[in-house]
């Protein structure tokens, strides 16, 4: 049965973890971009350009905005929609009025530009971005130097757009693989707490019903010792094939432990819950496995009560679980309701033969 699990779910949810790897990178970019752009203010000012300065000062503010915000209060000004505008309209400017000198820039905005904004967004901008350069281009400088500021920019925004897809393919990989469990493909414990804490976030707002079924096989260790590892493997795969069949798409089946499974139920009581439990429990034991393993399980079904955490949700589960284990196996036990008080149990499943 589950041993307990860090409530720190920042160092363990993946899915957190590339949250604060995109918060980084913008911040990175938005930093350095201001260091760049910062003493450009100064210097178009000098030069009397005063409009491309306004400009500049005002894609400072906004990098500032964004990485005080980040910074200070973990949101994301804007979504980061200024940069691109403003990179853009200070960089076609500058070419306009400064030649080559203008142009430069151009080069690392297009390429951030696919780091800030999500792919479409940024291949829609960056087309633009494009455009504007190449008209520019066409109107200051001879024929030759529009073809290869177009396709020398064109070719700085394809090596950009390819790295970032590949970089997103991976991250999207790496999150399934580190949030899964590779043998049954049911989520692993990673994300279990802000699972629960969404549902109880459900409860407490909207006082949605949310229910948990705690899943074990009985004598496991009796399979592996007799059938060996790798049937003990296919047993628990079809184990999850089994319950993957009966539960709801809403429903989220996890992992817990060797031969401990959770499913979250949204929208479910307990009772309903522990309708669920038994046909589930009949499924596991109706068919034996892999042709001739007889398998039982033992199950406990809790809902969620106001006010508690996902914590002490899931040790009461646990506990309820540990009395159907030590009842004898093989059956469903409810969990005690928190508010209640009352150990509330329901033993009713004909037991099988095992
Ligand atoms: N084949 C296989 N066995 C596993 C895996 N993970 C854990 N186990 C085994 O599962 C067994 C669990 O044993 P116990 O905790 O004693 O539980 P049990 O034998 O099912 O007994 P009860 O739960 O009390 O009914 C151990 O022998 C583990 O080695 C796995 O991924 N594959």
């Amino acid at each position: 049965m589950s041993a307990f699990i860090s409530t720190d779910s920042t160092s363990t949810n993946p899915t957190l973890a590339v949250l604060g790897f995109k918060h980084q990178l913008v911040y990175h970019l938005h930093l350095w971009a201001f260091i760049a752009v910062a003493p450009l203010v100064v210097v178009q000012w000098q030069h009397h350009h005063f409009l491309l300065s306004g400009m500049l000062i005002l894609f400072c503010a906004n990098a500032l905005a964004v990485i005080v915000l980040l910074r200070f209060r973990s949101t994301y000004f804007l979504k980061g929609r200024l940069f691109p505008l403003l990179a853009v309209a200070c960089a076609a400017y500058s070419t306009a009025i400064n030649g080559h000198v203008g142009l430069y820039w151009a080069y690392p905005a297009a390429s951030a530009l696919f780091f800030l904004l999500p792919l479409r967004e940024a291949i829609a901008s960056n087309t633009i971005f494009v455009t504007v350069m190449a008209v520019v281009s066409f109107m200051k400088f001879p024929e030759a130097d529009f073809w290869r500021i177009t396709f020398s920019l064109g070719l700085t925004c394809l090596f950009s757009m390819i790295f970032a897809w590949l970089v997103g393919k991976l991250q999207m990989e790496l999150t399934r693989l580190a949030t899964t469990d590779p043998l049954t493909g049911c989520l692993n414990r990673s994300q279990l707490a802000d699972i629960l804490n969404g549902q109880i976030q459900m409860r407490e707002r909207y006082g949605r019903v949310s229910s948990m079924v705690l899943l074990d096989l009985d004598y496991f260790k009796l399979i592996n010792d007799q059938w060996g590892h790798l049937a003990g493997d296919k047993v628990l795969k079809e184990m999850a094939l089994r319950l993957r069949k009966r539960i709801r798409e809403s429903d989220q089946i996890f992992r817990i432990g060797g031969e401990e499974f959770m499913i979250v139920l949204p929208e479910t009581n307990q009772h309903e819950g522990n309708l669920l439990a038994h046909q589930l429990l009949t499924s596991i034991s109706a068919r034996p496995f892999l042709e001739d393993i007889k398998v039982t399980a033992s199950a406990s079904i809790a809902e969620v009560s106001k006010g508690e955490t996902w914590s002490v949700w899931l040790n009461r589960a646990d506990q309820a679980l540990y009395d159907a284990k030590s009842r004898g196996r093989n059956q469903v036990v409810s969990a005690t309701n928190q508010a209640a008080g009352d150990q509330n149990t329901d033993t009713s499943l004909t037991p099988v033969a095992g």
